[in-house]
């Protein structure tokens, strides 16, 4: 498994445009019959790319979850958030079979022994994009699917920023211990995200930008609000976001994102908002 160690915003502001897209951006997660995962120090939030092919993956496969967790099982004293952005497939959960269409979340609860992902179809196979965070209680699985997620609608036409943020992992949808998911879709001919910006020392935040056009890119933008920075990202690339950084990202085109945050705590309104004309 990958490791990321934790950015001090002092030493980022001097990173290279190399250096920043190798301390954030995760550049392939989707690799058929493969599941890659990336653990980061900050907040110890595990970010997978889960794309069976004619075969199931396991959870913990290829991973001596000993050496790498210090448990028994991947799920021991952690829980699981995944939205399948991909093809059908199906999670089974210690037996459990949940059917996920396309943009399909799944909550697994700490404990859970044995998950398996499967895709209905190998040549349009599911792509379980994954987030797990330390847990401290079980909360029980709840599939979601997207007309069962709290809908906010944000932003105008004349901001360039008219977007749906469907919160599947939300306290007002279902419980869980420190991890909240969701995904934000921008209408069409919109293409800045969480503009006005924001920080939050009290979540990190993970962010995977999909249904980006092949010739279309994403300048996802990080930093500190007055020394910000820009990372170019392609379709279903993943972006790690420290708390002391803003997250935010313009697209040549309209896109989608997942956004998946832990830290102290899940209220999802509780921002640092920033005055546009005060970034830097
Ligand atoms: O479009 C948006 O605005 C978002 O999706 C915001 C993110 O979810 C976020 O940064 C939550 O803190
Ligand atoms: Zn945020």
């Amino acid at each position: 498994m990958e490791i990321r160690q934790p950015s001090n915003s002092r030493d980022a502001k001097h990173y290279t445009t190399d250096r920043l897209r190798e301390e954030f951006l995760i550049e392939e997660l989707f690799v058929t019959g493969k599941i890659k995962r990336v653990y980061s120090h900050i907040d110890r939030i595990i970010t997978m790319g889960i794309c069976p092919g004619d075969k199931a993956i396991t959870l913990d496969e290829n991973l001596d979850v000993w050496k790498n967790l210090g448990t028994n099982s991947f799920l021991e004293r952690r829980e699981l958030g995944v939205i399948n952005i991909g093809g059908k497939g199906q999670i089974t959960v210690d037996g459990e079979v949940y059917k996920l269409n396309e943009r399909d979340g799944l909550y697994v609860g700490m404990g859970a022994k044995e998950v398996l992902f499967t895709s209905d179809d190998p040549k349009n196979p599911a792509k379980f994009y994954s987030l797990s965070a330390p847990a401290h209680k079980t909360y029980k699985n709840v599939h979601i699917d997207i007309t069962n997620a709290k809908q906010v609608n944000l932003g105008s036409d004349e901001s360039c920023n008219k977007r749906t943020i469907y919160q599947y992992i939300h306290p007002e949808v279902m419980e869980s211990c420190q991890l909240s998911m969701g995904l934000t879709k921008m209408a069409p001919g919109n293409v800045w995200n969480t503009m006005p910006a924001h920080t939050h020392e009290r979540r990190m935040e993970v962010y995977v930008y999909f249904d980006i056009p092949e010739d279309s890119v994403v300048f996802h933008y990080m930093g500190e609000p007055t020394e910000t920075r820009h990372i170019v990202m392609k379709n279903e690339q993943a972006v790690i976001s420290p708390s002391w950084s803003i997250h935010s990202g313009c697209g040549t085109s309209a896109y989608t994102f997942i956004w998946g945050m832990v830290g102290e705590n899940k209220a999802f309104d509780d921002m640092d908002h920033l005055k546009i004309t005060d970034l830097k």
